[in-house]
């Protein structure tokens, strides 16, 4: 791949006390593209996009390679990743009430992007941060600037972290399940706003997710975790055609409108797929 935003080559993380590692032996490359993870709950990806941040305090991260663009977010100092950190690479995460301050004022959150990585004055930042919330289909920005979190809807809040993340025009998303706290509808509304981001701005997007369906659909490639690591890498057009026993048992037990209405499948987990990686 020409120019990735993104390298990683042998990821390793075990958090600290933990018998085994969370994540072993990760490596993938990201362009300009929606790169899917999927896996069922533990499987590392959480861990693997909080690793790419530098937000894993408790846990040893190594690893051949970790390269955002011009960066080596192996060696950098804790100075410079807040630097990058909200400007260059963002994440949205699951769930807006846990994720926004809830006694400040939405507005004021968004604003703090900007007021934190440029030299914009309070009265710029507002407005900019007015024009974002219109941008990320909120109808009435005026008003909802000025609500506390507690105070707007799940899919709202979403949104507003998305303007939030916007704000910075990073290089780099990580949408940690962004939409699994969402009804349908809203959730086709995030989807579309992240797919704009992504043909209009040309980021890189990791969307994080325990969804296949809404992963192959969206995304442009998919990996697929299984015990911390990669066990099939697949573009997504190509999802039936995947080799893999875990991912086939994955396909063959989503429910599929018009399918048959026998039972699913059930995924028979066989103990050599967590050993493969230590060959
Ligand atoms: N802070 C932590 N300290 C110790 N172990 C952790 C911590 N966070 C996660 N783990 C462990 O690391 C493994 C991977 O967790 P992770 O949250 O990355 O999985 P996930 O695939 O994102 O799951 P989910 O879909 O439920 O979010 C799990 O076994 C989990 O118990």
């Amino acid at each position: 791949m020409e120019n990735p935003i993104l390298e990683v080559k042998n990821l390793c993380i075990r958090y600290n006390g933990a018998p085994t590692d969370a994540v072993r032996d990760v490596s993938f490359t990201l362009g300009r593209e929606r790169l899917g993870i999927v896996g069922e709950s533990g499987s590392g990806k959480s861990t693997v996009g909080r690793a790419l941040l530098r937000l894993l305090p408790s846990a040893q991260v190594t690893a051949e390679k970790l390269r955002f663009e011009d960066l080596d977010l192996l060696n950098l100092s804790e100075a410079q990743m807040l630097k990058v950190r909200g400007r260059r690479m963002s994440m949205i995460l699951q769930d807006p009430k846990f994720s926004l301050n809830p006694i400040q004022r939405v507005g004021h959150q968004v604003a703090e992007t900007l007021l934190r990585h440029f030299p914009v004055s309070k009265s710029d930042a507002r407005v900019k941060t007015l024009e974002m919330l219109a941008a990320v289909k909120i109808r009435d920005p005026e008003r909802v600037h000025d609500l506390y979190p507690h105070e707007i809807s799940g899919g709202m809040g979403q949104r507003v972290m998305i303007a939030m993340m916007l704000l910075a025009d990073p290089d780099l998303v990580i949408a940690d399940e962004p939409t699994s706290a969402l009804d349908v509808t809203v959730r086709l509304q995030v989807l579309n706003i992240l797919d704009g981001l992504v043909r209009d701005r040309g980021i890189g997007l990791i969307m994080i997710s325990h969804d296949l369906n809404l992963v192959r659909n969206f995304c442009d490639r998919v990996l697929i975790m299984y015990a911390g690591r990669v066990v099939e890498t697949l573009n997504a057009r190509d999802m039936d055609h995947a080799q893999h026993p875990y991912t086939r048992g994955l396909l063959a037990a989503q429910p599929r409108i018009g399918g048959s209405r026998a039972p699913l499948a059930v995924l028979d987990r066989r103990p050599e797929w967590k050993e493969e990686a230590r060959t």
